[in-house]
């Protein structure tokens, strides 16, 4: 437990999973040097063969130009920018791992979620870490039991950073519901472990 009551070796999931809150550990001021730095792009999807455009604003960015298919897209990885690599070395410190790739999600407000789903994609390492770090509004982040149906709640604040490792997609899906009192923008950016 640090000195405002985080508690990161303590797991948020009551089995099959691991999941590890840090709480708010990096500066605020990130988020306007993402907002610049980021060539952000409206989300695609494809939903009964059909091509969508999200409301969501996203980029994927890695070491090399993976190519992430996700939702029936295929997304080709930009390079770093020198905010969000300074963010993957700080946070592959923290965790004493290495992340090669990570996809950013920018929510207008409240008004913009993301729907149940595990980041199970079979070009990500099987049981690899996935670290998401947010900026901006706090928002609230869900975790569902595939087979109870129990869920977890936790408030995913300004500068924090969350862990997911083991078999935690495996056996939980995850959400950020939609919250209409939010009115301000929030970022996320989940690290991830491509294959190569
Ligand atoms: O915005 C978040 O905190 C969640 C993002 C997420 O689950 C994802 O990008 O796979
Ligand atoms: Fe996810």
């Amino acid at each position: 437990m640090d000195l405002f009551g985080y508690d990161p070796a303590a797991n948020l999931l009551p089995c099959d999973g691991e999941a590890y809150y840090h709480g708010p550990i990096f500066e605020g001021a990130y988020f306007g040097q993402l907002m610049r730095e980021t060539e952000w792009r409206q989300d695609e999807a494809v939903i009964y063969g059909k091509r969508i455009l999200t409301a969501r604003k996203v980029a994927w960015c890695g070491d090399k130009r993976y190519r992430y298919r996700y939702s029936g897209t295929v997304k080709i990885a930009q390079p770093w920018s020198p905010g969000l690599s300074q963010l993957r070395d700080r946070v592959g410190a923290v965790l004493g791992a290495h992340f090669n790739s990570c996809l950013l999600n920018l929510y207008e407000d409240g008004s913009q979620g993301m729907a149940w789903h595990s980041d199970d994609e079979t070009m990500l390492r099987r049981h690899g870490v996935i670290a998401s770090v947010s900026f901006g509004a706090e928002r609230r982040f869900l975790f569902k039991h595939k087979k109870s149906g129990e869920k977890v709640e936790l408030m995913l604040e300004d500068g924090s950073l969350l862990v997911m490792k083991g078999t935690t997609q495996d056996h939980w899906l995850h959400s950020i519901p939609k919250m209409a009192r939010v009115k301000g923008p929030r970022i996320n950016l989940t690290f991830r472990q491509i294959l190569e």
